[in-house]
């Protein structure tokens, strides 16, 4: 038998290796940042440039930037017009993105909005073709119900950590204060009843949720 860490080694070894650029800024991020490992990385950051390619988007809102990288895996499959929104709430963040969006040569497809999600996203008058909401947990479904409306039909949502470290698992005893995990099972429980939308659960990395709207 092998265990799912051989696996996914295996699985890395056999996926295609990050760009210089996005390697420098994993590495970057893991040296100078706490919570580094919020940050995608190569597997989920190929997967998510993948999905890019497939749909061809010409408008991605990206909910938590972080420093950037998912948002320059997304914007790969971008189309010649398209355009990434991606709204980041943490100011000492900016420079560094805004950095890493100029070297990689996005400055014009990759608009990085600095506050507080809930309130920037209404503002944002675009129908979207592909939403990644990776932002604070606990109102993954204020975002959904925020977004849903102004994504195509057709279009999709991708949600990232739903299975927040294992939490979401029935056997896992969650304390009655974590309100984090009872929000993740109780947004998953949501998605998979919700007649607007098909859904895949992939348990790749802390889960990603791949959402079609109907
Ligand atoms: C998991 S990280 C994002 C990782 C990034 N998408 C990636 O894959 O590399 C979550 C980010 O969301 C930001 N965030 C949390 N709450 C937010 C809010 N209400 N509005 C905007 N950003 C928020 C945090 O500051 C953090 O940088």
């Amino acid at each position: 038998m092998y265990s799912p860490d051989d696996a996914q080694r295996y699985a890395d070894r056999h996926t295609t290796p990050e760009s210089p650029l996005l390697a420098r800024l994993n590495r970057e991020t893991h040296v100078q940042l706490l919570h580094a490992r919020m940050l995608s990385g190569h597997a989920q950051g190929r997967l998510l440039s993948m999905l890019s390619h497939m749909v061809r988007p010409r408008r991605v809102l990206e909910l938590g930037t972080f420093t950037g990288y998912s948002a320059l895996c997304l914007a790969e499959g971008l189309t010649t017009d398209g355009l990434l929104h991606t709204v980041e709430q943490n100011p000492e963040l900016e420079t560094r993105i805004r950095r890493y969006v100029r070297e990689a040569g996005e400055e014009n497809r990759i608009q990085l909005h600095i506050g507080n999600a809930r309130e920037l996203v209404p503002a944002l008058t675009e129908t979207w073709d592909l939403v990644f909401i990776d932002a604070d947990k606990i109102n993954n479904d204020t975002y959904y119900e925020l977004v849903l409306p102004q994504v195509r039909p057709g279009g999709f949502l991708l949600i990232d950590n739903v299975l927040w470290g294992g939490k979401v698992l029935d056997e896992y005893p969650v304390k009655p204060s974590d309100k984090d995990t009872f929000a993740v099972r109780a947004f998953n429980d949501k998605v998979q009843a919700d007649e607007r939308v098909e859904n895949v659960f992939l348990p790749l990395r802390d889960g990603l949720l791949l959402v079609r709207k109907r």
